[in-house]
């Protein structure tokens, strides 16, 4: 094992340069830095050279150090897809109330009957650090095979001080245990639990004086996320929980307007918020308030098809200049999916987002959107060898050959981790 691994005669090589201090807005998303007959050399964990295949293998040439090849002839060559919103941390399923929601139950519903969010976090609370590890390791396997090697991990189904600190444990452990890398987020503002119905305001003071400085003492998560949703925490509740997790060094992030128009996305941009996610029915005033400030808008056409909802404006989005991110948002109730490229058709065939920037909402802005655009989301000298070679000629084909798994092979740190769309990582 040489410390080169040279991706050689690449049919495109997608790199997405060029925006890594800030994320691509408008028709900067279309931008893709499309690279035709391409190669990258690896050397180590970084990308060391990208360009045409006679540059690089001219350089490749002249080198007095083995060199490992994979010949990617007929292959796409990409950025490693990243996931800037995930819930995967959590014991248990929730098919039973798929059943319930064809015979028109609906989700916020289930979760007012005390099932639902809740219904996973009595699960996730009975479950043991390794039984949640040995429960989320195949989803991880998942990701990985689809080509994920980034994802963010919430907490959120604990909502007790010491079973939020659980599942942000668990997360940090899986981050060193498994190839894929995990970001992590506090959302204690998950649901307001059983034990709290009567007075979620208390609930809201647990969060703030006893879970957040927990998590900010012992740097268990980067972000502090809240469910701002009628029926689950109030604008004034989500703020005040969002403020407190800035002051202690938390980035906030929100989940907006998913059910209801109900000044999420307006939230986000009065705290600078790092991405408002889901925005289904967010406003025309809360979208021009976050492309002002520079709001990312994660966006989960998973969750609205799962949910059989309309999905979020992302051409209204684009067109007002907010940065767009895409994700599963995998979760036992709204989106049990890990699969980011259905997604990406998805965004494609539902929201009208297009090829070129479904691939830049999968790479550069979701690297924004968990603050790792320096290191993650193209393929750029220094950044880290995050790489796949997915089995068509070009990128269009990601979108037009649907829910369907076209990725061949997985360089994780400048490893290859999937070979022949199999995990050999393990
Ligand atoms: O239902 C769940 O478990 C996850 C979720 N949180 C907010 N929307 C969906
Ligand atoms: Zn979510």
């Amino acid at each position: 094992m040489s410390e080169y691994l040279y991706i050689k005669n690449a049919s495109q090589v997608i790199t997405v340069s060029g925006s890594s201090n800030k994320p691509k807005v408008g028709r900067e998303m279309s931008n893709i830095g499309v690279i035709e007959n391409g190669s990258v050399l690896i050397k180590k964990d970084r990308i060391v050279l990208v360009g045409v295949n006679q540059a690089v293998e001219q350089y490749v040439n002249r080198l007095s150090e083995p060199v490992d090849v994979i010949n990617a002839a007929g292959k796409v060559v990409t950025p490693g897809l990243i996931d800037p919103h995930t819930h995967i941390v959590f014991a248990g399923s929730r098919e039973k109330e798929l059943e319930m929601r064809l015979k028109g139950a609906k989700y916020i519903d289930i979760l007012k009957a005390g099932g639902g969010i809740l219904s996973t976090t009595a699960e996730t609370r009975q479950a043991s650090e390794q039984q949640l590890i040995s429960e989320t390791v195949p989803r991880l396997d998942r990701f990985l095979q689809y080509g994920v090697t980034t994802i963010e991990a919430k907490s959120g189904y604990g909502l007790t001080t010491m079973d939020e600190w659980k599942q942000l444990r668990v997360a940090k452990k899986l981050n060193e245990i498994h190839p894929i890398d995990l970001v992590s987020t506090f959302m204690g503002a998950h649901a307001v639990p059983n034990e709290y119905k009567e007075n979620p305001d208390d609930f809201v003071q647990l969060i703030i004086n006893e879970m957040l400085p927990l998590v900010a003492k012992e740097k268990l998560a980067e972000f502090c996320d809240v469910f701002c949703e009628e029926g689950v925490f109030t604008v004034e509740q989500s703020k005040i929980i969002l403020v407190e997790g800035k002051r202690l060094g938390l980035l906030p992030k929100i989940h907006a307007d998913e059910i209801v128009p109900f000044g999420g996305a307006e939230l986000a941009a009065e705290l600078g918020a790092v991405s408002a996610d889901h925005l289904l029915r967010a406003s025309e005033e809360g979208i021009l308030e976050m492309a002002e400030k520079g709001v990312i808008a994660v966006l989960l056409p998973g969750t609205a098809f799962f949910l059989m909802a309309e999905p979020a404006n992302a051409r209204r989005m684009i067109e007002a200049g907010v940065a767009v991110a895409l994700s599963t948002d995998r979760n036992p109730g709204s989106s049990p999916t890990e699969s980011l490229p259905f997604i990406m058709n998805l965004a494609c065939l539902t929201m009208k987002m297009t090829p070129e920037e479904v691939l830049a909402a999968c790479t550069i802005n979701a690297a924004h959107a968990i603050n790792r655009a320096h290191e993650i989301g193209s393929i750029e000298v220094g950044k880290k060898a995050d790489v796949i070679l997915f089995d068509a000629r070009n990128y269009q084909t990601l979108q037009y050959n649907y829910a369907v798994n076209l990725v061949d092979t997985v360089i994780k740190n400048g490893k290859v981790v999937v070979k022949g769309g199999v995990n050999v990582a393990k």
